[in-house]
């Protein structure tokens, strides 16, 4: 009998070239290069500087998200970008992704979006994969059972020109979500959970294996919301072992493999799951339907709480900075806390199925005539496939704004931000000081959350929440 394996054991036999030894890491073999405008610069200029060429432009795939505006462009087509540096990085990526051959959802592509939401679209994202992104939330794809990780710019370089990739092999840790969610508790209150109960540093190390009932419950775009957090407990990547609700998401998708191929590639992706006796070097089991919804009251994401709960004191004296920064009173809860801006979106939360929960409860209501929404597609078919269906106008009618598809306020970039000072409800994943704008403070919610203290101005109780509050 052989050895049993983890999920994450099996991707990485299948892409290691070379296995480390204790001077040297080892070489993975990139089946896919995800690059933005942000990090990929000076990654083509190190190569024009070396006259090297791309060595498979075909696995490599351009998108721009982080600097683009999020209003429409003017009347001569002209992007409204928030200052000469975003338009550089923009010009820049499309330069280079013309030059060295490397296909593009630039402005003119109806698809263009969030990289994270962008290429599992599209079917470029597959189980079993290793993909790689000069961008930490590229955990993201572990959803589909890739091994997904963020890399340096550096090492865009090197991936650009050998598509191999240097790499210690990471340990693994299985997070069990055991029973059912309670209802109007989501994915999103999910992972906040988990990185409260490990810590922002919890994960360093590791690969996190979601597992369990209510993991497997969970819709594709649920284990994206999940997966894509797995940064913010310090892993190198979160995986979910593909299944049924991933190869029916997948089927289809203008990437994905077609007629023979697709049946083909099924088969492989079913021995995607880690056997059943494979030992992990850490495992925590949680309730699931103990879960409730849980927000931040600090400045990183695992300074989380149920959204009912007291906030605690501070430990050390970083804590403390953060509960004076977000002026959190500790024993309180912040439940009541006024509400300035309300942001939805981001590879996050800017999927279909977010905007929806966010519509269903902005539907023929109208948000607080204090606060300001933002309501951002993770890409240009959501915002198509949001119109269709309407949600767009519940959103406006509502009193929130809708936008085109890019990264937006989950690090304004491109010019959206909120004032010193404004409190944000944000469905995104990073809670930093200044991260919103400077001097902004954000407090990271679910959709569900998010939407239902737009509507009353102040953090609240998502609506949909009927457990015990
Ligand atoms: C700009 C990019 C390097 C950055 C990241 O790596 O995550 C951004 O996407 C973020 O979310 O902070
Ligand atoms: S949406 Fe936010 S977290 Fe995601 S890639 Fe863009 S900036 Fe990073």
């Amino acid at each position: 009998m052989a050895q049993p394996r983890t999920l994450f054991e099996k991707i990485w036999a299948n892409h290691e070239i070379v296995p480390e030894t204790p001077q040297t890491p080892a070489m993975l073999y990139i089946d896919l290069h995800l690059i933005h405008e942000v990090t990929s610069p000076q990654a083509f200029t190190e190569l024009r500087r070396r006259g090297l060429k791309v060595r498979r432009p075909e696995r490599v795939l351009a998108t721009m998200d982080h600097s683009t505006p999020t209003l429409p462009a003017t009347e001569n087509g002209e992007p409204l970008y928030a200052n000469p540096q975003t338009k550089k990085q923009v010009e820049m990526l499309e330069k280079n992704c013309a030059e060295f051959g490397i296909q593009l959802y630039g402005w003119n592509s109806k698809e263009r979006g969030i990289v994270h939401v962008l290429s599992p679209e599209i079917g470029a994202t597959q189980p079993g994969m290793t993909i790689v992104c000069g961008d930490s939330h590229t955990s993201t794809h572990g959803a589909f059972g890739a091994l997904a990780f963020g890399i340096g710019t550096t090492e865009v370089g090197h991936v650009l020109a050998t598509q191999c990739l240097l790499q210690r092999r990471p340990k693994t840790f299985a997070i069990y979500l055991d029973g059912k969610l309670q209802d109007g508790v989501g994915a999103k209150d999910m992972i906040l959970h988990i990185i409260k109960e490990i810590g922002m540093d919890g994960g360093t190390g590791y690969v996190l294996e979601y597992k369990g009932e209510a993991v497997e419950a969970l819709s594709m775009e649920g284990r994206m919301t999940m997966c894509n957090m797995s940064i913010e407990a310090g892993a190198r990547a979160g995986l979910i072992a593909p299944d049924e609700t991933t190869f029916t998401w997948l089927k289809g998708r203008p990437r994905a493999p077609q007629g023979a191929d697709w049946d083909k590639a099924v088969e492989q992706w079913k021995q995607l799951r880690s056997d059943p006796d494979a030992v992990y070097d850490r495992e925590i089991h949680i309730d699931a339907s103990s879960i409730r919804p849980t927000i931040t009251y600090g400045t990183n994401p695992a300074m989380a709480i149920d959204i009912t709960a007291p906030t605690p004191s501070a430990r050390n004296a970083l804590e403390q900075r953060a509960l004076d920064y977000m002026h959190t009173t500790p024993g309180q809860t912040m439940l009541g806390t006024h509400v300035d801006v309300v942001f939805v979106g981001s590879c996050t939360n800017g999927r279909l199925p977010d905007l929806r929960e966010a519509a269903n409860i902005l539907k023929g209501k109208k948000i607080a005539s204090h606060v300001r929404m933002l309501i951002v597609p993770g890409s240009g078919q959501i915002k198509e496939q949001a119109e269709q269906e309407g949600l767009d106008k519940i959103f406006q009618d509502a009193g929130a704004e809708w936008r085109e598809a890019g990264c937006s306020m989950c690090l304004g970039m491109n010019g959206d931000i909120a004032q010193p000072g404004q409190l944000v409800v944000s469905t995104s994943n990073r809670n930093f000081e200044g991260r919103q704008g400077a001097g902004a403070r954000t407090v990271l919610a679910s959709p569900a959350t998010a939407a239902t203290s737009a509507i009353a101005g102040k953090i609240t109780v998502p609506e949909t929440y009927k457990g015990v509050a």
